[in-house]
């Protein structure tokens, strides 16, 4: 479905500045004063300052959330200069949960919905991206050493994703919530002259989402995703007086939020061919949410104050730009027989590139498995010269080509059987044929010893396993007598008359003690298992060939 992108704009409360805007709600429009003259826009929505969150979510956010529920993807972006309003629109304020932000409104809606809906079964999964100075990090990955590389990839359909960025499984509105508050603690947040919590980079929060219907007649999954985008502010560097490592990030926000700017302006221009969203990763990562398989709502935030009157064009203009825009949104849906088809095609492709690595091995690399039309009729051949003249075997490479074989020879009887050919195809040719493919089997003596010969290998190394597990068992338990004297000791001791410098010492070297003994007693565990799991294996291979050897000579 051929959309455009929505544009609403969020205008802030005021500081005690002069007004410099003229809001217009009913009309949808912004007029910016200059010197008694006006320079007016239209959108899709305007909302004044006096417009609650959860106004904004209702008038604004709300469509673009419920479509994720019908298998579209959304965006919703948060556009516009430092301290406009965008992290209070899409995070909300701190101080009340009524000023709680699109970002926990979508997540409480999605997880109603889902309750409600008892003909499908969901798969609900969060991640959380932040760009700064054009890098890519995960908010969601929480291990100590964050080194993960990030790389935005395509799929086949074009669609493009980050690999290696963290997406755990939500299954509830709670675990959604804690996971966007545990990824904003991670982002990188400074002080700013217009902003005293400016965020200094974009991030993206998003819901992917699985549908799965119950009905088998349309089995079918459903895949749609919500991104919701904060993204830096728009300021200008002059403005914000910023230098050092600030003055950095406002060179790479800027430069990142141009080619934003650029790929906009080139996205209205239906004559351009080529849309540069490479150019950045902001670009290259919202290049599904501008233009793209996406149902996109942009909320421009402006500052009403006269004194913010250039940015607040700035920003309006860009708004103006991106109603321009147009998305092609489509439901993403995937056929379950599909999908199982799929798989089944994966795994016939995974056991082929197994049998070619064991081709290899033995020796055998060129073999071709397939067997082209066109070699049956040289293998009909083959059989026939066979008949006439038993040196002539055809050659063997695979079971394929034996089933071809055994084929052809039913094949020609049968053509010699209905013809009533004066004679018919000689038997002890097809029997001789056989022997000479088949493989040869061993006597039943030769089968004992080789099985025999296996058992005891195995038991061999069950035992040996099992001596060394044994071994270990009995050093931790040595280590941990050692340590649980050195603690009694050491309590001991401090029962005793001593100085308060020997006591301190004393109750310093218990606790490291106790640690080591809680270590040690744990490694002891890991070890008793093994031991217990190797006497479990001895006592199996015991009982399974002593079995086997009385079906043998019983039966
Ligand atoms: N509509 C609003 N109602 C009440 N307070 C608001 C509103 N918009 C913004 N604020 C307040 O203004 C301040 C700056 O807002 P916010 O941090 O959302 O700006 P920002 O556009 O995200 O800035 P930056 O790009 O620097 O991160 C915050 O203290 C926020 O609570």
């Amino acid at each position: 479905m051929h959309k455009r992108v929505k544009v609403c704009i969020r205008v802030r409360p005021a500081s005690k500045d002069h007004a410099g805007i003229v809001v217009n709600e009913t009309e949808k429009t912004i007029n910016v004063l200059n010197n008694g003259n006006g320079t007016s826009f239209r959108f899709d929505g305007v909302l004044g300052s006096s417009v609650t969150q959860e106004q904004v979510f209702e008038k604004a956010a709300m469509e673009a959330t419920e479509s994720v529920l019908h298998g579209y993807n959304g965006t919703v972006m948060a556009y516009g200069q430092t301290g406009a309003g965008k992290t209070f629109t899409m995070t909300g304020g701190k101080s009340s949960f009524s000023d709680r932000g699109i970002c926990a409104r979508s997540i409480a809606m999605i997880f109603h919905a889902i309750k409600q809906d008892t003909e499908h079964t969901y798969t609900i999964r969060a991640s959380y991206a932040e760009i700064y100075n054009e890098q890519l990090y995960d908010l969601l990955d929480f291990s100590e050493n964050q080194q993960k590389e990030l790389l935005i990839q395509e799929n086949d359909k074009g669609q493009t994703f980050v690999k290696g960025l963290s997406k755990p499984l939500v299954d509830s509105e709670e675990a959604a919530l804690d996971l966007l508050f545990q990824g904003e603690t991670n982002r990188t947040i400074a002080e700013h002259c217009l902003n005293n919590a400016s965020t200094r980079s974009h991030c993206i929060f998003t819901l992917h989402i699985e549908k799965h219907s119950h009905d088998d007649n349309n089995a079918s999954i459903v895949f749609s995703k919500l991104n919701l985008v904060d993204l830096a502010g728009s300021e200008r560097m002059k403005k914000t007086q910023v230098t050092g490592t600030m003055l950095k990030e406002t060179t790479h926000i800027n430069k990142s939020l141009t080619f934003l700017e650029q790929v906009v302006i080139a996205l209205g221009d239906h004559k351009r061919e080529h849309i540069p969203y490479r150019q950045t990763t902001l670009t290259n990562l919202l290049k599904d949410s501008l233009g793209g398989n996406c149902r996109t709502l942009l909320i421009a935030c402006v500052w009403p104050d006269e004194s913010q009157n250039d940015q607040t064009i700035a920003t309006l203009k860009f708004a103006t730009r991106m109603m321009r825009v147009k998305t092609s949104a489509i439901v993403n849906s995937q056929d379950k027989n599909l999908q199982s088809a799929k798989k089944y095609l994966d795994e016939i492709k995974r056991l082929k590139q197994e049998l070619a690595m064991h081709d290899t091995l033995a020796g055998r690399s060129n073999i071709i498995y397939s067997i082209p039309p066109e070699a049956e009729e040289e293998m009909k051949q083959n059989v026939l010269s066979y008949i006439t003249n038993p040196t002539q075997i055809p050659p063997i490479m695979n079971v394929n080509q034996v089933h071809v074989l055994f084929r052809l020879f039913r094949d020609i009887i049968l053509e010699n059987q209905v013809s009533t050919i004066e004679q018919p195809i000689i038997l002890p040719q097809i029997e001789e044929f056989t022997k000479s493919i088949a493989i040869p089997i061993p006597s039943d003596e030769e089968l004992k010893q080789e099985y025999a010969n296996y058992m005891q290998t195995q038991m061999e190394e069950a035992k040996q396993n099992f001596r060394k597990a044994k071994r270990l068992v009995v050093q931790c338990a040595t280590q941990v007598n050692v340590l649980k004297s050195e603690i009694d000791a050491t309590s001991k001791s401090l029962t005793t008359e001593i100085s308060d410098e020997e006591k301190d010492r004393n109750v310093s070297a218990l606790r490291d003690t106790k640690k080591a003994y809680r270590v040690a007693f744990e490694e002891l565990n890991k070890a008793k298992v093994e031991m217990n799991y190797m006497q479990k294996v001895k006592e199996q291979l015991i009982t399974s060939t002593l079995s086997d050897f009385e079906i043998w000579y019983y039966y």
